[in-house]
């Protein structure tokens, strides 16, 4: 491939008169313009070469295509490259040369079919699938809507609703379901899927097998008036779970005129509407997230130095609580063998006993069988004492932040376990350094910071200090990957970059309710402003006792820029302690369901007076637009000094960090990336005002002051930045 061009095709046509079309571009055989336009060629000469009847398009190395080049909405975006003529693709190329032309497609579909990549295939006049494809058009997720056609053809294959389904939610169904849907016309094993795809073409020619347009059928259609109503429902359904975001929206627009008007209007709407939702900021947004995702597990001078990840065939887990029995459950879910162990048969039962009941709740929602359930299980064993060590490649430590417990049980593993094992913790706090301090094996201890609930939640923080060694990095962003969480390295010190950044958040909503704010106000600002909830209420559901405990190991390293506030405490000695205890910012009913609590008054008073803090009207009648000023600054602040000190290596490193650990919109893009939108030089004055009149827990660090008082990029690499400024 010449090293200018991004991805080819090529053709190659049998005696048997059937051109295949390969789509090549690796790793993904994603559909960048340059596959496009030489999708195009081929064709325009399969269509004029006399010893072609027919034609297959599949994908090289067992990918039909992951759709459309992503990078290429960035260039787009970037105006470094220009957007063709609105519809070029879709309608001159996919529908008016290839579904309208006097010779048959089929799409032979290996490994994946998403996105542009399906909706190629559905402007063919058959697919073979294999067994294990993936078919969906997950382009909302990105930001963009489908737009070669799959707006259109997908409801006039699969009908409306299932059409609905998959676009809104992203979400891909294997062949075998594309199959009974009419999306797939044959599941066949990969060693048959050429052959079948090439006889098929030709039973088309010769008549054998119908010639469909999916674009011309009108048979999954509803009635006009109850298309309308479903569309009508998916609106609201809509509004009401992307409220920030357009795309969505405008896409149901396409889906509508295509059914109202007519299929050519609605490719021209789609094309129209594709075209617009790229300039998006929700878009730009969800297209960095989906590149900064992906770029976690590049960390320079570890996984760059051609490492291989050493098998890691099993592990051990010490203490069986809420954290080590999510960290278990992960790790058996992707067939890990785990030994947990506890210091006695009541707590080792306790811990089984909660793994077992993660698994469960999955058996009961039905995302799990009964024999999966049982076949887990079976890879859990418990275990009291440290003998069954002596084989473990990774062992996780997750007992309560006691260090002189720690250092103990890291020196007993230095004993017990092979040479080569991974001694990880999953310390939220304590400084690793201190925990190996009485090992010789520093450099294979390292942090592994899962969060609450870990076999849930998506996020690892990999925890290096400066003798981590590059290996047991690149193992263990390797585990993570295999336990599905999105892995961020980071350096070691207090909170590492997730609850760094989520300290001072909760501790600005504390100041603002102190000086006069309404916290219920808070709340539903940062709600709308796209957080799963406010601050007030995710203290209740984490409990009073974890934000105490983390409030003090904050007040202690970082006292100059703690803002300290009594409201909680003075809470928790009412034995009002959050959700569990049904009273905290809020009251709850039997249902869970929260409601504003006029008694929280008092706590307020009181702690206003311990801290000898006045009302200030300015805080009492704050805009949203304040509000989140006020509570998401002092995050970009700490996010900067993150940076700045190099815990984070990449800013995009800790957009994900805020999105996967804090519940930061993703369509905002990320801490950094949504603080560049915004601007430094605003929010380094915003910060240096509000400092000077509410004192140093605002003040902004040296590097939001270096670069606010230039309006440099925030994001931009620290060294870069250094040399320009
Ligand atoms: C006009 C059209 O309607 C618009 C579109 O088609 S928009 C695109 C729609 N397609 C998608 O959303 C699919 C996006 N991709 C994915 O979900 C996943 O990458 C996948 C399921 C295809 C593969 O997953 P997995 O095997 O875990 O590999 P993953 O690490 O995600 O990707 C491998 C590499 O391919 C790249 N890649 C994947 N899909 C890509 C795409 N559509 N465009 C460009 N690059 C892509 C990734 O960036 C990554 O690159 P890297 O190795 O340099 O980091």
């Amino acid at each position: 491939m010449d090293s200018r061009t991004k991805g080819k095709t090529v053709m190659e046509v049998g005696g048997d008169g059937v051109a295949v079309i390969t789509l090549i571009n690796p790793p993904v055989n994603s559909l960048s313009f340059d596959v496009l336009y030489n999708l195009k060629s081929n064709y325009e000469e399969a269509l004029s070469r006399n010893d072609v009847k027919a034609i297959v398009i599949t994908g090289a190395k067992g990918k039909f295509s992951g759709g459309f080049d992503i990078s290429g909405f960035g260039e787009i975006q970037k105006g470094t490259r220009k957007e063709p003529k609105v519809g070029y693709i879709s309608i001159d190329i996919i529908t008016d040369l290839l579904e309208a032309a006097r010779k048959p497609s089929v799409a032979a579909i290996d490994g994946l079919a998403l996105g542009g990549g399906l909706e190629l295939s559905m402007a063919c006049h058959a697919r073979i699938s294999t067994p294990g494809a993936q078919l969906g058009l997950p382009e909302l997720q990105l930001g963009v809507i489908p737009g070669f056609g799959g707006t259109q053809r997908l409801p006039r294959l699969v009908g409306l609703t299932k059409a609905l389904e998959m676009i809104l939610t992203s979400k891909p169904v294997r062949a075998e379901e594309g199959h009974s849907l009419g999306l797939i016309d044959a599941v066949v094993p990969s060693a048959e899927l050429l052959t079948t795809a090439r006889r098929w073409a030709l039973d088309i020619v010769e008549r054998r097998k119908p010639w469909i347009s999916s674009l011309l059928k009108t048979d999954k259609l509803p009635p006009l008036g109850e298309a309308r109503e479903i569309l009508k429902f998916a609106r609201g359904q809509t509004r009401k779970q992307a409220p920030n975001m357009k795309h969505p929206l405008m896409c149901l627009d396409a889906l509508e005129t295509g059914i109202v008007s007519g299929p050519r209007v609605g490719l021209e709407k789609e094309a129209e509407v594709g075209s617009q939702v790229i300039s998006l900021d929700t878009t730009k947004g969800l297209i960095h997230v989906f590149f900064s995702q992906r770029g976690t597990v590049k960390v320079p001078g570890v996984t760059d130095r051609g490492l291989m990840p050493r098998k890691i065939k099993k592990v051990a887990i010490i203490g069986g609580g809420l954290m080590g029995s999510g960290i278990a459950t992960a790790l058996i879910l992707s067939s890990y063998p785990v030994i947990l162990k506890e210091v006695n048969e009541k707590f080792l039962e306790a811990g089984i006993g909660r793994v077992k009941a993660n698994l469960q709740s999955r058996v009961r929602k039905g995302s799990m069988s009964k024999e999966k359930f049982e076949k887990t299980m079976s890879l859990l064993k418990g275990s009291l004492d440290y003998e069954s060590f002596r084989d473990v490649d990774m062992v996780i430590e997750a007992v309560i932040e006691n260090i002189s417990l720690k250092q103990q049980i890291f020196a007993d593993l230095e004993k017990y376990c092979p040479q080569h094992c991974i001694l990880a913790s999953n310390t939220s706090t304590i400084d690793l350094n201190k925990i190996g301090e009485r090992t010789k094996s520093q450099d294979r201890i390292v942090g592994a910071h899962f969060f609450s609930p870990a076999h849930v939640m998506p996020l690892l923080e990999i925890v290096r200090t400066n003798h981590t060694s590059a290996q047991v990095i690149v193992d263990l962003l390797d585990v993570g990957k295999k336990i599905k969480k999105t892995p961020v390295v980071v350096g070691n010190c207090t909170g590492f970059a997730v609850n760094r950044m989520f300290f001072p958040y909760t501790q600005a909503a504390m100041f603002l309710v102190e000086r006069g704010a309404d916290p219920y106000l808070i709340d539903s600002a940062v709600s709308k402003f796209g957080m799963p909830m406010g601050p007030f209420r995710l203290c209740d559901l984490v409990g009073f006792g974890v934000a105490i405990a983390t409030a003090t190991q904050f007040i202690e390293n970082f006292p100059e820029r703690t803002y300290k506030s009594m409201i909680i405490p003075l809470m928790q000695e009412d034995k009002r302690a959050g959700e569990a205890t049904r009273k905290g910012f809020y009251l709850y009913d039997d249902k869970r369901k929260a409601k504003p609590d006029p008694e929280l008054k008092k706590y307020i008073e009181k702690a206003r007076s311990i801290s000898g803090g006045n009302v200030d009207p300015k805080l009492v009648k704050l805009s949203e637009k304040e509000i989140i000023e006020m509570t998401f600054f002092p995050v970009v602040n700490e996010a900067c000094r993150v940076f700045a000190e190099g815990i984070a290596v990449k800013a995009a490193d800790l957009d994900i960090a805020a999105i996967m650990g804090m519940g930061f919109p993703p369509y905002r893009g990320g801490i950094m990336f949504w603080a560049d939108s915004i601007g430094s030089k605003y929010i380094y004055s915003r910060l240096d005002e509000w400092s000077k009149t509410y004192g140093d827990f605002f003040k902004p660090c040296a590097f939001l002051a270096e670069r606010g008082s230039k309006g440099a990029p925030l994001s931009a690499p620290v060294e870069q930045a250094r040399s320009r400024l």
